[in-house]
């Protein structure tokens, strides 16, 4: 194979084109003029709305399909000329389609990640034990080693099989959306601990997700797929500055808000209301003004309704002559709701 690794990244693509071959048609191009490369340490975000093709890649990436054109080479070797074992000890691949059902424990899920480095009779070494039992304790999974796959939730299985991945032990890792089914704080969690595993251990990670929040916060960098199969690359915070994101996801249900650094559906109607008060009270009735269809002015404008929050329990509301008083954020929606016209534009 002759791998030469002297300034080459870890993986890196070029000219690049994914997609499919579908008999009696023309190919089926998804993305094009790809020439990526995913450095050591750096935790990467592939983002892109849905069908753009972020699955295709991370496959094509990882060998698993073939690319229509161009080259994608792992340590300076081609990919197309490495075996399965070459392949599965400098790439692990997560995909959320292939979580494992069936009579195993959780741990003989993790140690089949072994493969690649045991020999053809496939025993456990201390060194391999040691590196299991260290990928269940990376993605908080060792309670889950010794119970049966068939009885664990999806997001129990998807932490096995990343778990299942680090035992592999390769540089590179390409997760396809692995946060899928865990909850926000397993989220975040998971999110954290790939970011501190790609610094600390020099590791090159990839991970396609629909959670932008997510991974505005914890991505080194985004690969953003827009729906032309054109893919920019950048630190998250420029991206969004340069609007790339607004671009990307741009939608007629969804606006970019820049200052909140996330997307907020449209206004229903077009009332204006001024807001005054102080910490998180302030923060979660703008936006429960905002979801029920208020546009929330800071000062400045002075519309005729007027709320005022008075020591976070309290919402004065004035309108006109009238002055209404509600002693909590669920009694005032409810009569904001009550009072207001149905139709959008109308003052109340
Ligand atoms: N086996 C296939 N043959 C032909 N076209 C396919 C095949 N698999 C997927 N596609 C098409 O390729 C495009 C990209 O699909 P892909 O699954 O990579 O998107 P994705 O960005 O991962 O989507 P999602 O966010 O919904 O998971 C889609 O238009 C899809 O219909």
């Amino acid at each position: 194979m002759g791998a030469k690794t002297e300034n080459h990244a870890p993986l890196e693509s070029e000219d690049l084109a994914v997609g499919y071959h579908v008999k009696g048609q023309p190919d089926r191009l998804v993305a094009k003029d790809l020439n990526l490369q995913l450095v050591p340490g750096e935790f990467v975000c592939l983002l892109g709305p849905n069908g753009v093709g972020k699955s295709t890649l991370i496959r094509t990436l990882a060998g698993m399909q073939d690319p229509l054109r161009g080259c994608i080479q792992i340590s300076g070797s081609k990919v197309s000329d490495m075996n399965a074992k070459e392949r599965a000890r400098s790439v692990s691949v997560v995909l959320t389609d292939s979580l494992p059902h069936g009579m195993f424990d959780g741990y003989s899920v993790v140690a089949l990640g072994r493969h690649p480095h045991t020999s053809w009779t496939g025993g456990l070494g201390a060194e391999d034990k040691r590196k299991i039992n260290w990928a269940l304790e990376a993605v908080g999974a060792t309670p889950l080693a010794r119970r049966q796959i068939s009885e664990l939730s999806d997001g129990e299985r998807q932490k096995i099989m990343i778990a299942r991945a680090l035992a592999q032990e390769t540089n590179i890792m390409l997760l396809d959306e692995p946060t899928a089914f865990l909850d926000l704080p397993r989220r975040v969690e998971l999110m954290r601990t790939l970011r501190d595993l790609a610094r600390k251990e020099r590791l090159c990670i990839l991970l396609s997700t629909h959670d932008l929040d997510l991974a505005l916060r914890s991505a080194d960098r985004l690969w953003l797929l827009t729906g032309e199969g054109r893919l920019t690359t950048g630190m998250p915070e420029e991206l969004a500055l340069q609007g790339e994101i607004a671009r990307t996801f741009a939608s007629d249900e969804v606006d970019w808000d820049a200052e909140q650094g996330a997307f907020r559906m449209h206004p229903e109607t077009c009332s204006m209301v001024s807001l005054e008060g102080t910490g998180h009270a302030l923060v979660w009735t703008r936006r429960a003004l905002t979801r029920i269809g208020y546009e929330v002015v800071e000062n400045g404008q002075i519309p005729e309704l007027r709320i005022r929050i008075e020591g976070e329990s309290r919402w004065m509301v004035s309108y006109k002559e009238t002055r209404l008083s509600f002693d909590s954020l669920g009694s005032l929606v409810e009569g904001l709701l009550n009072f207001r016209p149905a139709k959008a534009g109308k003052t109340l």
